[in-house]
C-alpha cells in the first residue's frame, strides 16, 4: 500500500467530519499531513493548534496539506502544491523537512524519480535520493533587507542585534525568514533563553527562525534552530541551508558540500553557484489515522 493510499482511504463509519492523515518526520521534525485533493478538510486555526498538541491531538510541529497546484504552479510543471501551517495556525512559506516528506509521498504515488512541488516559497525540484531519502533544491537564498523582510533598512550580513552570546548575525530568506548566528561553542549557548529575544525583535515584522551554528571543520556545522513561533526544533532543513550559506559567506567553510548536524540527525547541503541549495536527508513514517 502506498502512503497516498492511506490518505485516500474511506473514513470508517462513526467518525463523522474526520479525515485520514499520516504522520511523518524528517529528522524528528514531525508533521501531520492531509491530502486535500482526495478528502478536503477545513483546517481552522483551532484545529491546527489541537492537532499539533500531543496532549490534545496528534503532536507535530507543522500541519501540512497536499493540494492541486495553482494555475501558476501547473504552468511551472508542478505535480502538486504543499501548504505548511505552524503550531499557531500561521502559514509558513517553506519547510525543508516537510518538503522531503511530502515529496516522498508524491514520488511514490507518481512512480517518478523527480517532480516539482509548489510551495508558498516557490516551485521546488525534488528527487529520490534513496528508499527513504529525498533531495530538494531550495532557494534562491535572498539577503536584501526587504526580502527577509526587515522592518527597516539594515545590514543583513551584520545584523544590529544581540542577545547574550548571539551577535553579528546574518538575515536570510529561503522561502521563510532566518537569522543565523555563528558561535564558537554551541553547547555553551542557552538557545531557549537567548533566541526568543531575536525572534521577537521588531526588526522582523513576520518573526524569524533563529539558527545558532558552530563550525566544526571546513565542511561541517552543528546547528540548533529556534523556529517560529517559538520551538526548539530537532531539525530545520531551511535552517541548515541558510546556516551553510552564512558560514561560507563568512569564509568559515570551504567548498560547496557541507554536512549540518542537528539534534535530530544530519543533513547534507550542496550550495549551488546561483544561490540555491540542495538539501538531502531522510524521511520516516510514524503512523496514520483519522483526525
Ligand atoms: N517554522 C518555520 C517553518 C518550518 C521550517 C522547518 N522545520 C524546516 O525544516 O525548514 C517558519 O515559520 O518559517
Amino acid at each position: 500500500m502506498l502512503l497516498s493510499d492511506y490518505l485516500a482511504q474511506a473514513v470508517p463509519p462513526g467518525l463523522p467530519g474526520l479525515k485520514p492523515f499520516i504522520k511523518m518526520h524528517g529528522l524528528r521534525n514531525h508533521f501531520v499531513i492531509f491530502d486535500q485533493r482526495v478528502h478536503p478538510r477545513a483546517l481552522p486555526v483551532a484545529d491546527i493548534v489541537r492537532l499539533c498538541d500531543v496532549e490534545a491531538g496528534v503532536g507535530a510541529e507543522q500541519v501540512l496539506t497536499i493540494e492541486a497546484p495553482t494555475p501558476a504552479g501547473t504552468a511551472g510543471g508542478s505535480y502538486a502544491r504543499m501548504r505548511i501551517f505552524n503550531i499557531d495556525g500561521r502559514e509558513a512559506g517553506a519547510c525543508g523537512n516537510a518538503t522531503r516528506c511530502v515529496a516522498h509521498i508524491l514520488l511514490e504515488e507518481s512512480g517518478r524519480d523527480e517532480l516539482v512541488l509548489e510551495t508558498g516559497g516557490g516551485l521546488l525540484a525534488c528527487r529520490r535520493a534513496g528508499p527513504m531519502a529525498v533531495a530538494v533544491t531550495l532557494g534562491p537564498i535572498l539577503m536584501e533587507w526587504e526580502q527577509i523582510p526587515l522592518a527597516r533598512e539594515a545590514d543583513t550580513a551584520h545584523l544590529p542585534l544581540a542577545s547574550g552570546p548571539l551577535r553579528d548575525g546574518l538575515a536570510l530568506n529561503i522561502g521563510n525568514p532566518h537569522a543565523v548566528f555563528l558561535v564558537r561553542d554551541l553547547d555553551a549557548v542557552d538557545v531557549r533563553a537567548v533566541a526568543p529575544v531575536i525572534q521577537n525583535d521588531p526588526l522582523f515584522p513576520e518573526g524569524v527562525n533563529v539558527g545558532v551554528a558552530e563550525v566544526v571543520d571546513s565542511a561541517t556545522l552543528r546547528l540548533k534552530v529556534w523556529e517560529r513561533p517559538g520551538i526548539l526544533t530537532k531539525a530545520c532543513g531551511t535552517g541548515a541551508c541558510v546556516a551553510a550559506y552564512a558560514a561560507r559567506l563568512r569564509g568559515l567553510v570551504d567548498g560547496n558540500s557541507i554536512t549540518v548536524h542537528l539534534p535530530g540527525g544530519a543533513l547534507s547541503v550542496e550550495l549551488l553557484p546561483d544561490g540555491y541549495a540542495v538539501m538531502t536527508g531522510p524521511v520516516a513514517l510514524c503512523c496514520f489515522g483519522y483526525a
